[in-house]
């Protein structure tokens, strides 16, 4: 256990409501987190409080086609204007229980501790998936700095040790893992379906996509050098060669 950092201080948490011991800070250390990539399409997310964060967390709920729900007695413009336009449902209120009836998950982004703790208790009664901004002994699940370029996303957390590294990581991992990464996702996507249909065994398809991923010439490179159609060519003759093989055996 480290020394607290602020001993004799009320906890930087705000939520024990006691004097600091940094149990919150050591209990993110020991957690092993289990990374999921959640569905959120037509399921209905709830965001607790209007401001910068609730705001911010609605946008990155919506890029992934949730249905949202604001709950907040004041919005900034911008959530008025999405509801407005249609894209939020928001209820101009303080939150209660029953909001998270029906919904996926909640993130709550208020100013006020009292609601913010409460959301966390009423979402764990319920075995709901609770995100308290900035609040880790507030949180079931943490989000992570993301890399996102087409079907690919790269997550980065440092289970709340340094979000401000996880940050800075994002920015140097997007220049290492660029628009060829996505473009090679795409066109190996397109051959699944043929693989899943003609090649028998899970082994057979293991060894297909890694003979292409991990081949020469490397695919990454012919797209970095603008020869997509040699790449073709490659995925094309492998699937031949493939079948081949079948009808010989
Ligand atoms: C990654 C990112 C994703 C997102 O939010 O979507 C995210 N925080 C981001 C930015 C950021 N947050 C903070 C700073 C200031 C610098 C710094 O403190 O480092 C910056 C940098 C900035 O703003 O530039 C302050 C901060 N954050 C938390 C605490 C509480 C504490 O430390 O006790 C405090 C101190 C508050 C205070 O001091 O009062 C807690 C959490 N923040 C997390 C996520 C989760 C752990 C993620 C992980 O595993 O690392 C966790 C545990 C819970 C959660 O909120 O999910 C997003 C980057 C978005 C991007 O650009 O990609
Ligand atoms: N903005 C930031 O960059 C930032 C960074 C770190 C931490 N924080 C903290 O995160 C919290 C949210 O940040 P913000 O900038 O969005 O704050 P904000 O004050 O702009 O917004 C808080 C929102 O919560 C709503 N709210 C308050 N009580 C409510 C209740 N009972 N039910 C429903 N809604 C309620 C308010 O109407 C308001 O829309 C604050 O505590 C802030 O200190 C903010």
């Amino acid at each position: 256990m480290p020394a607290a950092a602020y001993p004799g201080k009320e906890c930087v948490c705000q939520f024990k409501r006691g004097i600091c011991d940094q149990t919150c800070v050591q209990d993110m250390l020991d957690t092993p987190f289990y990374i999921a990539c959640l569905k959120l399409r037509d399921r209905v997310g709830l965001v607790v409080g209007g401001g910068e964060l609730g705001l911010e967390k609605t946008e990155g709920l919506l890029a992934c086609d949730a249905n949202v729900v604001v709950v907040s007695p004041e919005v900034l413009p911008e959530v008025e204007r999405l509801a407005e336009e249609g894209s939020v449902v928001w209820l101009k209120r303080e939150y209660e229980p029953s909001d998270l009836e029906g919904k996926f998950l909640v993130i709550a982004c208020t100013d006020d501790t009292d609601t913010n703790i409460r959301i966390f208790e009423d979402a764990e009664r319920r075995a709901m998936l609770a995100n308290i901004v900035d609040v880790p002994p507030l949180c079931n699940f943490i989000l992570p700095a993301i890399v996102r370029t087409g079907p690919l996303a790269i997550a980065i957390s440092t289970a709340g040790a340094s979000p401000a590294l996880a940050k800075r990581m994002k920015d140097e991992i997007s220049g290492m893992f660029g628009e060829e990464y996505a473009r090679l996702a795409v066109i190996l996507n397109d051959t699944r379906g043929w693989a899943k249909g003609t090649l028998p065994t899970y082994q057979d398809r293991k060894a297909f996509f890694e003979g292409i991923v991990n081949g020469d010439p490397d695919p990454i490179a012919l797209l970095r050098e603008g020869r997509e159609d040699e790449l073709h060519a490659i995925v094309a003759d492998a699937r031949r060669a493939a079948e081949a093989q079948l009808q010989q055996a």
